[in-house]
């Protein structure tokens, strides 16, 4: 038991060592994304940098006293971008607009496609090694745009690259506890498939409620899952959409890419990856488990045994992915 404890604790402060960028650290999810990231003894350098505000997120973030050390750089330093990813080891993109209610996250296409080239443009530049978790919308779009400009530059490596769906498996655990009674902390959904309406497909029929669950709150369960990001942009009310509980989201995501490359074992999470699993079906990216490790990702998972109601809601993802996947990857290939 002591031999034990003492491995665990020698390996997560010797080996913990690690820089950790935000793009976008100033904004609704950067700001307190960047505040869970300060309490994560893992980081042990956090750098964020945005248009605008970084160095004051970073100055305030500064004082809470844990052993990192913080720096905000905005273009106002025509190194700053450089100086945020230099040596980093991961990399979180919340960068760009949110939703206003009545758009679809693909309306949000035009302005942040964009400003993820560019970002990613940068981080091929900078820190080509880096482990990179896009968070900016519409993820089934910006993760293939940033493989697109990586390849371009010859220092793609698809074990590296992530789209952060990590908010969907909060929520679906969420809305499963509250309809089943249960403590949401014990609650485990596989979420798979993209990261936008009918490409989110939670398999609760991996979950212990599975024959306890009525075909009419599966149904209304899927829809919450699939759609929960509309409720807080309809609450919100033209003032964003989800940054809290993205930010949650976030910092778990970025915690557990920390532990794979810590040596921490089993480290799995469902992710948007470049995934064998539909690509003969020109699906490049799909949403799965994939097992996190000293270089990314160790292992992808295959999405199980699934029930028929599954497996119609996989087919009817897999036709909006493509679209989106297509669309990223033709803004850079085709411009
Ligand atoms: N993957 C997911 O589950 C989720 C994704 N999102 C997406 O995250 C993105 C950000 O959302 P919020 O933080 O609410 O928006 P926000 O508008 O509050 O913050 C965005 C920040 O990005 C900065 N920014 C814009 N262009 C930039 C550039 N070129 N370089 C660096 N920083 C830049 C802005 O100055 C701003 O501070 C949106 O696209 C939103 O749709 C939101 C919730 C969940
Ligand atoms: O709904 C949005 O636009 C933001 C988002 O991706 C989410 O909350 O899941």
């Amino acid at each position: 038991m002591f031999s034990r404890i003492a491995k665990r604790s020698f390996s997560s402060t010797a080996a913990a060592n690690y820089k950790v960028t935000v793009l976008g650290a100033a904004g609704g999810i950067g700001q307190p994304l960047s505040l869970l990231l300060k309490l994560n003894h893992r980081v042990t350098d956090l750098s964020l940098y945005d248009i605008r505000g970084a160095p004051g997120v970073a100055a305030d973030i500064s004082h809470i006293p844990t052993n990192s050390t913080v720096n905000g750089y905005t273009p106002e330093d025509a190194e700053g971008l450089k100086k945020a990813l230099t040596g980093t080891d991961v990399v979180l993109i919340p960068a760009g607009v949110p939703r206003k209610p009545g758009m679809t996250r693909d309306d949000l296409f035009n302005i942040n496609a964009g400003i993820v080239r560019d970002l990613a443009t940068a981080v091929a530049d900078h820190a080509p090694n880096a482990a990179v978790c896009v968070i900016s919308n519409p993820v089934n779009s910006t993760v293939p745009i940033v493989k697109e400009v990586f390849k371009q530059k010859g220092v793609y490596n698809k074990n590296k690259l992530f789209g952060v769906t990590t908010l969907d498996v909060l929520r679906a655990s969420r809305f499963l506890s509250q309809v089943a009674g249960t403590d949401p902390t014990t609650e485990k959904v596989n979420v798979v498939g993209g990261h936008s309406g009918y490409t989110i497909v939670p398999l609760l029929s991996g979950t212990k409620h599975k024959s306890t669950l009525t075909n009419e709150q599966r149904d209304a369960l899927t829809h919450r899952i699939q759609f929960g990001g509309d409720e807080v942009v309809q609450a919100k009310n033209g003032a964003g959409s989800a940054t809290l509980s993205m930010a949650q989201a976030g910092a778990r995501f970025a915690g557990s890419v920390l532990k794979g490359l810590d040596g921490e074992k089993d480290v799995i999470e469902p992710s948007f990856v470049d995934s064998p699993l539909f690509a003969e079906e020109g699906i490049e990216f799909f949403a799965s488990e994939v097992t996190l490790g000293p270089n990314g990702i160790e292992k992808i998972h295959g999405l199980g045994e699934l029930s028929n109601f599954e497996e119609e809601l996989i087919k009817t993802a897999k036709v909006d992915l493509k679209k989106s996947i297509v669309k990223g990857q033709a803004f850079i290939t085709k411009a």
